[in-house]
C-alpha cells in the first residue's frame, strides 16, 4: 500500500464508516476494579472530555465520587457528556467550551473550576490529536496546528493549574496523555515532536514542582479504539492492531482506569514517569497511520 497522498482527508463523520469507540451506555455499564468512593471529595479537570478517552475518564471519575470539569471546542459533545453523566451518577459536572490553544481561555477555564469547586486535585491533559501525513508534505498551518494543540495547549494548562496550586499552597497532580513515541512514528512526525516535548517537559516539571507538592506524569497510549480514529483512512485502520504483539486494540476504559489510578492515593509516590498502555507496541510494533508504503511492506508481511 502507498502512504496516503497529501491532502487526502477521510471524513470522520462519514455515516458509511463503522461507528468506533465506547458509547456512553458502555461507560455506564463497564465494571471497574475501584471502590465506589475512591475519588470522593476530589476535583478532576479533564480536557477533551466530550469524546473518547476523556469522556471515559470523566464518567469513571464521576462514578468514583469525584467532582468533574471537562472542556473541549465542541459545545454539543460536552453537553451530551454532562447530561449522560448526570443521568448515570446524579453528579452535575462543569462543562466549558474553549480551545486549549488560547491561553486566556485556559485562564478562564481554571478560574471557572476553582470558583465552582474551590480546588482542583488532578488536571488531565487529554485534549489533542493529529492527522496522518508524510512529514515532507506537512503544510505550515498543519504543523503549527498540531504543535500548538499538543505542546503549547498542554503547557498553558499545566502552567495555569500550577500557579493556582502554588498561590493556594495546595498540592497538585497532572496527568498528560501523550502517545507511543519512543521509536518515532512515521506519518505522525508533528505529533511525535509535540508529545516528546510534553514527556520531557513533564519530567523536568516533576522535579521543579516537587517542592510545590505537584506531581507530573504522562500516559502513553498505543492503539486505543475511539471515535478519534475517524481521522485515519479505513485501509490503514485495518492494520492498526498489528502494531503490537497482542495484535489487538485497547479501549477508552483501559486508559480511564489508568487515569483513575494516577488520581488515587495509590500513586502518591509516582512522579516524572511515563506509564505506557500499548499491548507491547513500544518494544515490538510499527504503526503507519496513513498506510504503510510498499518500500517497507516488502513481501506483504504487514498486509
Ligand atoms: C498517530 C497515529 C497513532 C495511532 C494512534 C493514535 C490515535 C489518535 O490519536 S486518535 C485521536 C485522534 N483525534 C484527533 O486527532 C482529533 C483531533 N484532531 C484534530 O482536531 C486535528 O487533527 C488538529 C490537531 C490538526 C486540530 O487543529 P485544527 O486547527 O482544528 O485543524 P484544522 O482541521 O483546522 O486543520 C488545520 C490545518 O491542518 C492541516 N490538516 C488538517 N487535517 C489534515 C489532513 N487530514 N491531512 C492533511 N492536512 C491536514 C491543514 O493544513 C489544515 O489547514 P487547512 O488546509 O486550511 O484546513
Ligand atoms: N486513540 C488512540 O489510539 C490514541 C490517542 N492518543 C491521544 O489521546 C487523546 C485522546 O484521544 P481520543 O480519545 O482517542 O480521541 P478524540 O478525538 O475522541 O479526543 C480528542 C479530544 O480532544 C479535544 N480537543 C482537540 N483539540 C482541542 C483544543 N484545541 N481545545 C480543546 N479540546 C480539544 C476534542 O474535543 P473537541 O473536538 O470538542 O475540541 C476531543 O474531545 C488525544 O490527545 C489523542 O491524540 C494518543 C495515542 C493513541
Amino acid at each position: 500500500m502507498s502512504s496516503a497522498p497529501a491532502g487526502t482527508r477521510p471524513d470522520p463523520n462519514d455515516p458509511s464508516r463503522p461507528k468506533r469507540g465506547l458509547q456512553p451506555d458502555d461507560l455506564a455499564a463497564r465494571d471497574t476494579i475501584y471502590r465506589p468512593d475512591l475519588l470522593a471529595g476530589q476535583v478532576l479537570l479533564i480536557s477533551g472530555g466530550g469524546s473518547g478517552m476523556g469522556r471515559a475518564a470523566a464518567t469513571l471519575a464521576a462514578r468514583l465520587g469525584a467532582d468533574v470539569a471537562i472542556c473541549g471546542r465542541n459545545e454539543e459533545k460536552l453537553a451530551a457528556t454532562r447530561d449522560h453523566i448526570a443521568a448515570v451518577t446524579g453528579r452535575d459536572i462543569l462543562v466549558q467550551p474553549m480551545s486549549i490553544r488560547d491561553p486566556e481561555a485556559v485562564d478562564g477555564l481554571m478560574d471557572a473550576v476553582w470558583s465552582r469547586f474551590g480546588r482542583i486535585d488532578t488536571l488531565v491533559n487529554n485534549a489533542g490529536g493529529q492527522f496522518p501525513q508524510d512529514a515532507i508534505d506537512f503544510s505550515r498551518k498543519g504543523w503549527l496546528a498540531v504543535i500548538d494543540t499538543n505542546l503549547n495547549g498542554s503547557w498553558w494548562m499545566m502552567q495555569a493549574a500550577a500557579t493556582r496550586w502554588r498561590d493556594a499552597d495546595a498540592p497538585g497532580n497532572i496527568v498528560n496523555i501523550v502517545a507511543n513515541v519512543e521509536r518515532g512514528m512515521p506519518q505522525a512526525a508533528h505529533t511525535c515532536a509535540a508529545r516528546a516535548g510534553v514527556i520531557y517537559l513533564s519530567k523536568t516539571l516533576a522535579t521543579e514542582w516537587a517542592p510545590h507538592r505537584i506531581r507530573v506524569n504522562c500516559i502513553g497510549p498505543g492503539v486505543i479504539e475511539t471515535e478519534g480514529f475517524g481521522v485515519y483512512p479505513e485501509e490503514a485502520l485495518k492494520r492498526f492492531h498489528k502494531a503490537n504483539p497482542m495484535k489487538s486494540r485497547g479501549d477508552a476504559w483501559d486508559v480511564a482506569e489508568m487515569i483513575a489510578y494516577l488520581a488515587s492515593p495509590a500513586a502518591r509516590f509516582i512522579t516524572g514517569d511515563l506509564l505506557v498502555i500499548d499491548g507491547g507496541q513500544a518494544q515490538w510494533g510499527v504503526v503507519w497511520p496513513g498506510g504503510m508504503p510498499d518500500y517497507f511492506d516488502e513481501g506483504g508481511a504487514f498486509a
